[in-house]
């Protein structure tokens, strides 16, 4: 199974998640976000967590600019998958892959500390080693992680079940509590917090192993 990891000026979150896709089993290569193409048949894009750009504008709005950009979302509208985590949810959501947009946290600070996520469904391959309803831990560190969208959205969100994980206890603000969404095809996942950050005992819990485990074990049988 092959992962691109993109690499924006300001990332800091790309050598975490090739980690994590590596030690789940699969075979990384970074790109840099001026490249123009993917490697070929890449099966899944991570977006990672970061400042890139420095944040400005608005976050990822200019990484969304970048000439990778564009090869990303022609890889999602093929059916190719995406993982975007923070600064990668907010890419996704400026490139207009996922719906809504990531606001300013509701208390204006900076928020960084692991959270309680509800698993609100297990029907992606992103969530499938997971049970519905368990609760797990994974840290957040943003200051822009408001998910906001209209009542239309979040009716359409909840109706085609794709809203992947939830906050016990919402640290920034975000509708309804909303952590992580998916595509309607299920194979875009953008979210705040960072699974590629719970993947050994030495960050202090593992609870984002069964994604990347579980990603891999599907694209590869695919
Ligand atoms: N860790 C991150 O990716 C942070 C994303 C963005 N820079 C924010 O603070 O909201």
């Amino acid at each position: 199974m092959k992962a691109a990891v993109i690499v924006f000026p300001g990332s800091n979150c790309d050598r975490d998640m090739a980690v994590a896709f590596e030690r789940a089993g699969a075979q990384v290569s970074m790109v840099w976000h001026k490249d123009t193409a993917l490697p070929d048949d890449v099966d899944i894009v991570g977006v990672p967590g970061g400042f890139s750009f420095g944040d400005y504008l608005r976050c990822g709005a200019i990484a969304a600019k970048s000439p990778i950009s564009a090869s990303i979302k022609a890889h999602a509208e093929r059916g190719g998958y995406v993982l975007g985590v923070c600064n990668g949810f907010q890419v996704l959501t400026e490139t207009g892959l996922l719906p809504g947009a990531l606001m300013r946290n509701a208390n204006l600070k900076f928020v960084c500390k692991p959270v309680d996520l509800k698993v609100e469904t297990t029907q992606s391959d992103f969530t499938s080693d997971y049970d519905a309803g368990q609760v797990i831990s994974i840290p957040v560190a943003h200051h822009d992680g408001n998910y906001t969208v209209d009542d239309a959205t979040l009716a359409t969100l909840r109706d085609q079940d794709r809203i992947a994980f939830s906050y016990v206890d919402n640290p920034n603000g975000s509708t309804a509590d909303i952590a992580g969404v998916l595509s309607e095809n299920r194979r875009v996942l953008g979210m705040m917090p960072h699974p590629e950050r719970a993947v050994d005992a030495a960050h202090g819990g593992t609870d984002g192993v069964a994604m990347f485990r579980s990603l891999v074990a599907s694209l590869e049988t695919a």
